[in-house]
């Protein structure tokens, strides 16, 4: 107990920044298996208080709570509990610009965020292999939870007890496109409208189909994307849940797209295109027009793949919060 309020006492000044990147899940056919984070971020700052505060700023973490029943706080006191340490109060910030229940894996980054945060402030006694077991036995889907905080391109797996994933490094030259209707749609609802089996030519056709996304993505073979992105699984029965979802699947790589899917349970559509392509805008336009003959706003926006998932900032000392929010520190 002595040494354990030393240890407390060590930490009371201590100041952590973590910034987490977002994901895109499935990719298509790799339903809970891939994944791959973009360069949208979440970020958190934690230190040891003798009150609890949750600030949230910024307009995507609306209606989150700012009490003991927050997510970030939970995860923090779960890894005081694995590392057995005792800080019951903490002053936590953060700022998202991944939006909320839409297929960007704000809930696995707020996980892993939490996590690595809290990891990080009691001096890292869990690895990242513990954090994606932990953060996978909750959020369930190891391919955002690995992507958030591994980077890359994933292949993960879950047994229910072990997370295992190997990464791979996106191809130079891709680019992604996603849309973003105006309407959030929880993944749990999402999971709803699937079947409980599946026939044997589906699971053929994904096993096939994922198959080749990986060695594709792996090799740079941008041309067998298109055929590798398609899926059975579950796109076809989430369809009916956004508006335009499967026009765009059928149209999309004719308007210049290497592959579409819906990114994670949705609503969120995303397209993998080539970073040289000279359609870009026809897509962007044909995307966005595509969900507004369905009566959906919808905003188009351009991600990069990134290669680095959790990130941790050293120099707190030299720049403010604000200071990292606002890009001045460089990611
Ligand atoms: N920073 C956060 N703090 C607390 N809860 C969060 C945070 N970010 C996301 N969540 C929770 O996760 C939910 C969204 O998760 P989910 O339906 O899986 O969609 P997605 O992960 O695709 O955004 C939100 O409604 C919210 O309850
Ligand atoms: N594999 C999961 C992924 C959910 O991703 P999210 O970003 O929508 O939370 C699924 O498809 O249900």
């Amino acid at each position: 107990m002595i040494e354990q309020d030393t240890k407390q006492e060590q930490w009371q000044n201590h100041t952590v920044r973590v910034a987490v990147p977002a994901s895109t899940a499935n990719l298509g056919p790799g339903f809970d298996t891939l994944g791959m984070a973009v360069n949208l971020y979440s970020w958190i700052e934690m230190k040891v208080s003798t009150e609890t505060k949750i600030t949230l700023l910024g307009d995507e973490l609306y209606g989150i709570p700012t009490d003991k029943s927050n997510l970030i706080y939970k995860m923090a006191q779960l890894v005081f509990q694995k590392a057995q340490v005792t800080i019951p109060d903490l002053e936590i910030t953060m700022y998202s610009d991944i939006p909320l229940t839409r297929g960007l894996g704000s809930s696995a980054s707020a996980f892993v965020g939490g996590l690595c945060a809290a990891n990080a402030l009691i001096g890292f006694p869990l690895t990242d292999k513990d954090i994606l077991n932990i953060s996978t036995s909750i959020e369930k889907h190891p391919d955002n939870v690995a992507a958030s905080l591994y980077g890359g391109i994933v292949v993960a797996t879950w047994d229910g007890q072990e997370a295992n994933c190997i990464q791979i490094t996106p191809p130079e030259d891709l680019e992604t496109l996603v849309v973003i209707p105006e309407f959030q749609l929880s993944t749990s609802k999402a999971r709803e409208v699937l079947p409980t089996g599946l026939s044997v030519a589906d699971a053929i056709f994904n096993i096939s189909r994922s198959s080749l996304l990986v060695a594709a993505l792996s090799l740079g073979k941008l041309d067998m994307i298109k055929t590798g992105m398609q899926d059975r699984l579950h796109q076809p029965y989430r369809a009916s849940l956004v508006p335009g979802m499967q026009q765009i699947l059928e149209q999309a790589t004719e308007q210049g797209a290497l592959g579409i899917a819906l990114s994670g349970a949705g609503p969120t559509m995303i397209a993998f295109v080539d970073r040289h392509s000279v359609q870009k805008e026809q897509l962007e336009q044909y995307l966005v027009d595509t969900m507004k003959d369905q009566g959906i706003n919808a905003q188009a926006m351009w991600l990069k793949p990134v290669t680095e998932g959790v990130i941790y900032y050293d120099d707190i000392e030299s720049h403010s919060f604000m200071d990292v929010i606002k890009g001045e520190v460089r990611l």
